[in-house]
């Protein structure tokens, strides 16, 4: 006699779109590819090995390419995973999702999802079309990693190319290429190999149900604007922003978040008008430091420590929506 099957776990993937979704004009269109194209019903169909994996179903929430994300879609979909991590018959959730904006959305939830139980965001860099598409063997690690004991409590998890990444930290580094996740310096925490995942390292920062922000009853977030910094830089970018009603503005400032000279009266005037500054990094990688080329505390800013600019605009928008006062935004950009 046979013994009898382990239980599957039961995994929802809420499908958003992106090139995982994507479809090309033949077997080698890798560019100029159309993103967004096959619903969830037929992405699941296409990966027969899902069905080993675990019991899946899937919910279609948005069927768009990644840059076009909004706020509104990430506060419909971290109200729809902590629905659905509530069931007791849901074990984890899967996200597909264009790789452009990946590492927004994965800290947005890191810091909305109320639960330990794994919540992964996959996507693919080929369309699912293509010669040696790497959407379904992402898709097949992401379900195994979504419905495993190990990624239970690890916050909020990327997976591509074999690889583990913490929401947190990881970001797209290449344009086009397979590999292009990374959390630089620091390092991903684990791998996917042999039918499941093998981890490393651990993300120490605050996340997922340890954390203080709760979108259940919020329809809107606070404005918040980036100015990207470079050799002569003018304050046209950010004085239109504030006129347009941001609330706060992240700097993607060169090096360690220095301010160029010209700069800083501009960004003193938005403070006084009310708006948050804060001073995050072009470059890639490293802290902005507290008072290090600017004096935060005199000037009233917040500085986004590790943060790069598009994750510190997400941290600082779910800050504002608890308080406005700076020292306690500031302790936030060193908890999460
Ligand atoms: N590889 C991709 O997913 C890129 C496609 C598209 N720009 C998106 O982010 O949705």
């Amino acid at each position: 006699e046979e013994a009898a099957p382990a239980k599957l776990p039961n995994v929802v993937i809420l499908a958003t779109g992106g090139t995982i979704a994507g479809t090309g004009a033949s077997t080698t269109t890798t560019i100029g590819y159309t993103a967004a194209k096959v619903g969830v019903d037929k992405m699941i169909e296409s990966v027969p090995e899902l069905k080993k994996a675990a019991n899946v179903r899937g919910e279609q929430v948005v069927q768009i390419a990644s840059e076009s994300m909004t706020n509104d879609v990430w506060l419909k979909l971290a109200k729809r995973v902590n629905e659905l991590l509530a069931q007791k018959d849901v074990d984890g959730v899967v996200i597909t999702h264009g790789t452009d904006t990946i590492e927004e959305t994965a800290y947005f939830l890191d810091l909305t999802v109320k639960s330990k139980k794994p919540v992964v965001i996959v996507g693919s860099m080929r369309p699912s079309t293509a010669i040696s598409a790497d959407g379904p063997i992402n898709l097949y690690n992401a379900v195994l990693l979504a419905g495993s004991k190990e990624a239970v409590g690890k916050g909020v998890l990327v997976t591509l190319n074999d690889q583990i990444n913490a929401g947190r930290d990881v970001t797209k580094t290449n344009t086009s290429t397979a590999d292009t996740f990374k959390t630089p310096e620091l390092g991903f925490l684990g791998y996917m190999q042999d039918n499941k995942p093998h981890f490393y390292r651990l993300p120490v920062r605050k996340h997922t149900a340890e954390t203080e922000f709760d979108v259940s009853k919020l329809d809107k977030l606070p404005q918040v604007d980036i100015v990207y910094g470079y050799a002569n830089m003018n304050r046209v970018a950010l004085d239109a922003d504030v006129a347009a009603g941001a609330k706060g503005i992240v700097q993607a400032g060169v090096g360690d978040g220095s301010m160029a000279a010209q700069m800083l009266p501009a960004f003193r005037e938005a403070r006084q008008k009310g708006v948050i500054v804060v001073r995050s990094s072009r470059v890639g990688s490293g802290i902005v430091a507290r008072n290090g080329e600017v004096n935060d505390d005199k000037e009233d800013f917040v500085v986004s420590d590790t943060l790069n600019a598009q994750k510190a605009r997400i941290l600082l928008m779910l800050a504002m929506t608890k308080t406005n006062d700076t020292k306690k935004i500031q302790q936030m950009f060193y908890t999460y």
